[in-house]
């Protein structure tokens, strides 16, 4: 079956602090934290969706961005292609506007938080681009 395309951003603030976010109990892989983002939709590009899911989740407008990784993962249940992109000017104040605890933390404070089985990638290479 074809991954489902994902558009992952990696938020980070001027203090280079990184935005995370808790998934919903009942989701696939809920519980865990995530790096906001969501399925592109048909008809739309990543940078779009990125835009999308930055409103519809956190209330933020995306300014300067840039692609971070690709992670193609299969869960066997579902198999994804994470398109992460490290965002780092950004209009707005984050809010979970849909009801999903935020935290901002350090590159370092990552490894601190269980995400889901994918992200262990998108972690390191944050580590790496930001520093810990
Ligand atoms: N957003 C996000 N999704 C992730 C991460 N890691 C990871 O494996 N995923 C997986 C979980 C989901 O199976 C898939 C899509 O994520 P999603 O549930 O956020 O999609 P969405 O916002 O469009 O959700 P919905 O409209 O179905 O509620 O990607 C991550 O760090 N962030
Ligand atoms: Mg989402």
């Amino acid at each position: 079956m074809a991954a489902l395309h994902v558009a992952v951003a990696v938020v980070v603030d001027a203090r280079q602090q990184v935005l995370i976010s808790r998934r919903a109990t009942a989701a696939h892989q809920g519980g865990l934290w995530e790096f906001p983002g969501g399925k592109v939709e048909p008809g739309e590009s990543v940078n779009e969706a990125l835009a999308r899911e930055l409103r519809e989740e956190l209330g933020i407008e995306p300014g300067a961005s840039r692609p971070l990784l690709l992670v193609p993962f299969d869960y066997g249940d579902k198999a994804v292609l994470l398109d992460v992109h490290l965002v780092t000017q950004f209009r707005g104040e984050a809010r979970g506007l849909e009801g999903q605890p935020l935290a901002w933390v350090s590159p370092a404070q990552l490894s601190q938080y269980r995400f889901p089985a994918a992200n262990l990638a998108i972690v390191d290479a944050v580590q790496q681009a930001l520093g810990d």
